[in-house]
């Protein structure tokens, strides 16, 4: 049985372009970000990869990604699933704000910390321990039982709420997610054993 389980950032965003900190907000695509969205269903297409289900956040820039990754495969109108618990870690205080400005502020330190620390919250927002504890169940809830019953899975979604599934598939201690970063619209390709781990995993070269 292929157990298959396919991760993908959302394309570029209007305030990934500006260098804004973006968490629950809700900017479109760019441009680009389209692009990045059908070069990834294109590469998935040319895997052979097909799905038969998708699961996505309930912020646009996710869905949209979602959309056109679909459409590039052939696939437009698959069940899709939208579910805040996907959605991006809420950067709290620091949502709207230029990272440079930030770093200007806070210190490259302290930004860096609140970016990619495992504990650290950003101010009034979730660390990534946080987006894990929201995201894991939903995933082992929803997403994996369909992934186990061999249902072809599709999960578009944004750099931190997958960064928080890819710690747990890949077993990443807190250091070791701290350095993983996850390009806009590159798939991450897992084939998963019957025990739910995983047996095999390709990044899919943008
Ligand atoms: O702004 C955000 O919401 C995220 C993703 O774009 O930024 P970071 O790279 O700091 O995780």
């Amino acid at each position: 049985m292929d157990r298959l389980l396919v991760l993908v950032r959302h394309g570029q965003s209007e305030w990934n372009l500006k260098n804004l900190f973006t968490g629950w907000r809700d900017p479109d695509l760019t441009e680009q970000g389209v692009t990045e969205a059908r070069r990834a269903g294109a590469l998935l297409a040319g895997e052979g990869i097909s799905f038969d289900l998708a699961y996505t956040s309930a912020l646009g820039r996710a869905q949209r990604t979602c959309k056109l990754v679909l459409e590039e495969m052939g696939l437009s109108g698959l069940k899709t699933i939208e579910d805040q618990a996907l959605n991006e870690r809420d950067y709290g205080d620091l949502s709207g704000l230029n990272k440079d400005d930030a770093r200007a502020k806070f210190g490259e330190e302290q930004v860096h910390v609140w970016r990619r620390s495992y504990d650290v919250p950003p101010p009034g927002g979730e660390s990534l321990r946080d987006t894990v504890a929201r995201v894991l169940p939903y995933f082992v809830q929803e997403i994996l039982p369909s992934v186990l019953r061999g249902e072809k899975t599709l999960v578009a979604a944004h750099g931190n709420s997958l960064r928080a599934l890819v710690m747990v598939l890949e077993k990443l201690s807190p250091a070791g997610i701290m350095k993983r970063e996850l390009a806009t619209g590159a798939p991450i390709v897992y084939r998963l054993g019957p025990d739910a781990t995983v047996i095999e995993k390709r990044d899919l070269i943008v």
